[in-house]
């Protein structure tokens, strides 16, 4: 059974409500959508508080990242997303978050990646089945041209099919899932090693 707009919509207010509330989205960061079609996005509108999200802050875009709502400004990242859904078609919805704790980690790690292992709550993750795995996260450069990191994403997602989400150096996090609920355990994941691995490096003095 396909969901209304309506309903999808409501579920993106109810993400940005818990994921300000959790300090993941502070003030207007972060962009979260929705697939409404096998060829198009719903999508948040920019430079919203996405802890006070409406029913008229998000837009219906094509899988190029065009507005399909003249005079609803989409998301500057909205490529970040339509490209995830062009990728696989069964990503229902993506998130992307601006949490201390991915923006902190990103900035100490030299290397263009971070990678877990040995962790039981690796399996909150789709298709990990132990903790005897490594979930390898890629790092990116910031960067304000997002067509140019859209381009720099691809590649990697087309050599990793299993990838569960990436970082932006200095920013944030992207994840997905084939529905809003998958999306968001992922980012509760993804923040719990976050900051296990913070704390990992600062109880061991790490710097890298
Ligand atoms: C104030 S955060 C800077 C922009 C950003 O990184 C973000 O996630 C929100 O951008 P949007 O255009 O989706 O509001
Ligand atoms: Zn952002």
């Amino acid at each position: 059974m396909s969901l209304t707009r309506e309903h999808l919509a409501q579920e993106i207010i109810d993400a940005g409500r818990f994921l300000y509330g959790r300090g993941w989205s502070p003030a207007t960061s972060s962009n979260y959508s929705t697939r409404l079609s096998p060829t198009e996005a719903l999508l948040t509108v920019s430079g919203k508080h996405k802890g006070q999200l409406g029913m008229d802050d998000v837009l219906a875009t094509d899988l190029s990242g065009n507005s399909l709502e003249p005079g609803k400004k989409p998301s500057a990242e909205t490529l970040l997303h339509t490209q995830l859904y062009s990728w696989r078609p069964e990503i229902g919805a993506v998130l992307h978050t601006h949490s201390v704790n991915a923006t902190v980690l990103s900035r100490l790690t030299p290397q263009d990646f971070i990678e877990f292992e040995d962790y039981e709550l690796q399996k909150a993750f789709s298709g990990v089945t132990t903790h005897e795995s490594r979930v390898r996260v890629p790092i990116f450069d910031n960067d304000q041209d997002i067509a140019r990191l859209a381009a720099k994403v691809q590649p990697w997602l087309d050599a990793h099919p299993d990838c569960v989400g990436y970082l932006i150096r200095g920013h944030g996090l992207y994840t997905w899932g084939a529905r809003m609920s998958d999306a968001l355990r992922q980012i509760e994941a993804f923040e719990f090693l976050f900051e296990c691995e913070l704390k990992m490096r600062s109880l061991l003095n790490v710097k890298a």
